[in-house]
């Protein structure tokens, strides 16, 4: 049986009692991108973590949130989300029968995401204001209701989310040398250095990866060394402006002598397509930002090393309307053959 709780039972804290549930989440591809290292002279890397059962990388760490759930005997679960968190929520409570209420900055969460969360089931509550603001309210919520929080300040979730170090040194059989990873809430890079660091105690790596976290320029908090009150990014997934896991992450840049950087909303639209039309990739704007980092980081011949792993978060159709913004539809001809036959002539 596939699935992260059984495949890294001994490295979770699975009791006897934990229900091993699963949507078959993990074991996501670990693509080398010929013609971006080609292109670039240095190796890369994607963890296509859109490959999850929900589009994105937090059905890692919300398949052990849950089950450590239904093990306390909760019956209820709740999350503030920018949409993926939410979706993931969604669809575990789903399989489980739990109920889950997913609290939601109003007007900005990508289209995808909110269907599934309306398929899979959830309470769907709109609030006015941002995912700041959503995220102080379920933290009051899950203290004074029986409800389990299951945001990234739930230990649970970064449990599960650093299963995809260990996959990535698993395929290689080694650390990678450099990890790039978009940052928002700052979960998902504890997570990983979490893992690494795990791995590298029991003797499965022998040297430990510098992580390069990437957050959008207008919503940079951890960059700028400040909470940002009104954050602003096309990359709604990563528009947070004073991160739950700030202390883990700003950890996990230092002891790993790594760095954390910024990215502009153009550089993420322009790695999106790029991982698209080039390695066939497609990824969510956020995602993006981790190749749109270490295309900065050569830019500015600031890239340490020579190899990436770059984490791709979140499938590209879980925010549709930002990609098709991106195109333009080429041609509108009569369906006739001669038609065509201009346009291939051309
Ligand atoms: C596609 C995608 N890429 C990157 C991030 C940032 O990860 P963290 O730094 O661990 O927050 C998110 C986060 C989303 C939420 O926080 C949520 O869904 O509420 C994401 O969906």
């Amino acid at each position: 049986m596939s699935g992260v709780l059984i495949r890294y039972k001994e490295l979770l804290p699975i009791t006897e009692n934990t229900p091993m549930i699963t949507l078959h989440e993990g074991d996501t591809p670990l693509i080398y991108a010929n013609n971006l290292s080609k292109k670039y002279g240095i190796d890369v890397w994607l963890k296509y973590e859109g490959m999850n059962p929900t589009g994105s990388f937090k059905d890692r760490g919300m398949v052990v949130a849950i089950a450590k759930a239904l093990e306390e005997k909760s019956e209820m679960v709740i999350c503030a989300s920018t949409g993926n968190t939410a979706a993931s929520a969604a669809a575990y409570a789903a399989l489980t029968n739990l109920k889950a209420f997913v609290v939601l900055p109003e007007k900005a969460i990508a289209l995808g995401k909110l269907a599934q969360a309306i398929m899979y089931g959830a309470k769907i509550i709109s609030v006015k204001g941002n995912f700041d603001d959503a995220l102080k309210l379920v933290r009051e919520i899950s203290q004074k209701f029986p409800i389990t929080l299951v945001n990234s300040i739930n230990p649970y979730r970064l449990e599960g989310q650093k299963t995809a170090a260990f996959e990535i040194c698993d395929v290689l059989k080694r650390n990678p040398e450099n990890l790039a990873i978009p940052v928002g809430n700052a979960g998902n890079i504890s997570a990983y250095w979490m893992g690494f660091k795990e791995y590298y105690k029991i003797g499965k790596i022998k040297e430990l990866p510098k992580m390069l976290g990437f957050q959008a320029e207008g919503a940079a908090p951890l960059v700028k060394g400040h909470p940002i009150p009104n954050p602003q990014t096309i990359a709604t997934a990563i528009k947070i402006g004073n991160p739950a896991s700030w202390d883990k992450a700003i950890n996990a840049v230092r002891e790993s002598s790594g760095l954390i950087d910024t990215v502009s909303d153009e550089e993420i639209l322009e790695a999106q397509k790029e991982l698209a039309s080039k390695e066939g990739v497609f990824v969510e704007p956020a995602s993006a930002a981790s190749w749109a980092g270490v295309k900065k980081l050569l830019k500015e011949n600031r890239f340490p090393g020579e190899e990436v792993v770059c984490v791709l978060t979140g499938h590209g159709l879980k925010d549709p309307d930002i990609a098709i913004k991106q195109a333009k539809i080429d041609i509108s001809i009569e369906p006739k053959i001669e038609e065509f036959q201009k346009i291939i002539e051309k």
